[in-house]
């Protein structure tokens, strides 16, 4: 029997795992303290590496009976800086540098970028820019393979970081060769979510999840959204993903940085109407990479993304190859804790969720959970106790995000991890038996410390293809 305490804060925790938190130490605190899903790169590091964290993370889950998802991050056709000799590379205002499309360790002026076709690319655009856009450089001329520029903001450049070319058609397929390779060996090492980068349409969101199938296999796919073009077809994609990520590093380079907070409020409210869970991802604390307190501005950010309506929060650099990951994410949940419990008292934004949700066209599932949202605020309703098969039920409560815990049975452990991406649920492995469902949910709440007779909650039930039953019961 385990006594693990619900956790303090609802909003969910992405921490994206590199060298600073890859020891069986650190992710053992980062789950303590937190953290919900861990996000692995795989733009960085090496197979090896990754299968090891990947390894570790299941064994302390089963150690500290707590379900963390493991999410791959797909690179897709982004470019990159390739080896630098001495780094950073101090780049000044009017520097001249020239970049080459060949495989050399870059120095002095020479810098190489990871993509063939830029000289033909570049032709057609002027500025480029790096490092999520903290750098620009000019183009101005090309020969052969390589591109003259001249920095127009400088900045320190290391090996690896990525490089855009806004509103470019860079003739490249969102889900490349490497990607697919990247799902088998993922795939092999028993993970089953992934985020996607660069997508562009539904149909890329759909290529990862066919070679998924082909081997049998069932896949949580986020869309990550990044490129203007994909802002086009938001309705198409949403279609066919299960989650959503505002992926604001790229985002924020490729379309104009002001529209980035509206883009992010868009994004997020469309998502909660549909169930689908959503992740703010980066620079949220991106100053504790190097500081132990954030700044206002992160602070900030993070609770407003709490307030937009995000399910879930990411930390990226700060994680991965920061010095404080474990009091970074005690800062997250600090904050979440604060906004989530403000939001409660006064309701900030829950009513536009709300008339959003009354105003789509509803199925029984979707009326059932209305129901529920009624009976949470009008009863002295303790927790919310939902059996479920893949998680739609809970994912459709989520959405009204209320104070009290969405308590997810499922007997599929891959129901329970895709649970950890939605606002307010506690996934909780069952047994799949034949009690009653009251029995079940008496049983399972015990097993985990939750909860004392008498206590009120609601409980809903389905038969295949929804759900269409709500009770009220005591907890006996
Ligand atoms: N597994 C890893 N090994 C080494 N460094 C890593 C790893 N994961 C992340 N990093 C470092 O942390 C930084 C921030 O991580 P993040 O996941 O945001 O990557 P990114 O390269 O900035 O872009 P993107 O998220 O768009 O792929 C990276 O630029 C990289 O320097
Ligand atoms: C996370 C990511 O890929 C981005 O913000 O660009
Ligand atoms: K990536
Ligand atoms: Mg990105």
């Amino acid at each position: 029997m385990s006594f693990l305490k619900l956790p303090d804060h609802k909003t969910k925790i992405v921490c994206t795992i590199g060298p600073a938190s890859s020891s069986e130490e650190v992710l053992r605190e980062l789950i303590l303290n937190g953290m919900n899903v861990a996000r692995i790169n795989f733009s960085h590091g090496s197979f090896e590496s990754h299968g090891k964290v990947i390894r570790t993370i299941k064994k302390l889950c089963k150690e500290l009976d707590v379900v963390v998802s493991i999410m791959a991050d797909l690179p897709g056709p982004k470019i990159r800086v390739g080896q630098l000799q001495d780094e950073p590379l101090n780049l000044q205002k009017g520097d001249k540098v020239k970049l080459t499309t060949d495989k050399i360790v870059g120095s002095g002026d020479l810098i190489p970028v990871d993509f063939d076709k830029l000289p033909y690319c570049i032709a057609k655009t002027s500025d480029v820019y790096f490092n999520d856009g903290f750098i620009q450089m000019r183009c101005n001329g090309v020969c052969s393979n390589e591109a003259e520029c001249e920095v127009v903001v400088g900045g320190l450049l290391s090996s690896h970081k990525g490089v855009n070319l806004p509103g470019t058609d860079l003739l490249l397929d969102p889900v490349t060769e490497r990607d697919l390779e990247i799902v088998d060996f993922v795939l092999d090492e028993g993970v089953n979510c992934f985020s996607v980068s660069f997508i562009v349409r539904g149909t890329d969101i759909q290529k990862v999840r066919d070679h998924a199938a082909k081997k049998g296999r069932s896949v949580f796919l986020v869309a990550k959204i990044e490129r203007s073009q994909t802002l086009n077809n938001i309705d198409d994609i949403m279609d066919v993903t299960d989650g959503l990520m505002v992926a604001r590093g790229d985002l924020g380079v490729e379309i104009p940085i002001e529209e980035v907070p509206i883009v992010q409020k868009e994004l997020i409210h469309k998502a909660n109407l549909r169930g689908i869970p959503v992740i703010t991802a980066t620079h949220m604390l991106e100053s504790m990479t190097e500081n132990i307190r954030p700044t206002r501005a992160e602070a900030t950010d993070v609770a407003n993304a709490i307030l937009d309506g995000t399910d879930a929060v990411m930390l990226s650099g700060e994680t991965a190859v920061g010095k404080y990951p474990v009091e970074t994410v005690k800062t997250m949940v600090n904050i979440a804790k604060k906004t989530e419990m403000w939001r409660t008292s006064t309701g900030f934004g829950l009513d536009l969720i709300r008339k959003g949700i009354d105003e789509t066209t509803m199925n029984i599932s979707d009326v059932v959970s209305v129901q529920v949202h009624e009976a949470i605020k009008r009863l002295p309703i303790k927790y919310v106790v939902i059996p479920t098969y893949s998680g739609g039920t809970p994912r459709r409560i989520s959405r009204f995000k209320p104070d009290e815990w969405i308590i997810a049975m499922s007997h599929l452990d891959m129901t329970c991890e895709q649970l950890a991406y939605s606002y307010g649920v506690y996934p909780v492995k069952v047994t799949d038996g034949s009690e009653s469902i009251e029995q079940k949910a008496n049983e399972s709440l015990r097993s985990k410390g939750i909860g004392d007779p008498g206590d009120m909650i609601v409980l809903t039930q389905g038969h295949t293809g929804g759900t269409n039953l709500l009770k009220i019961i005591e907890l006996t």
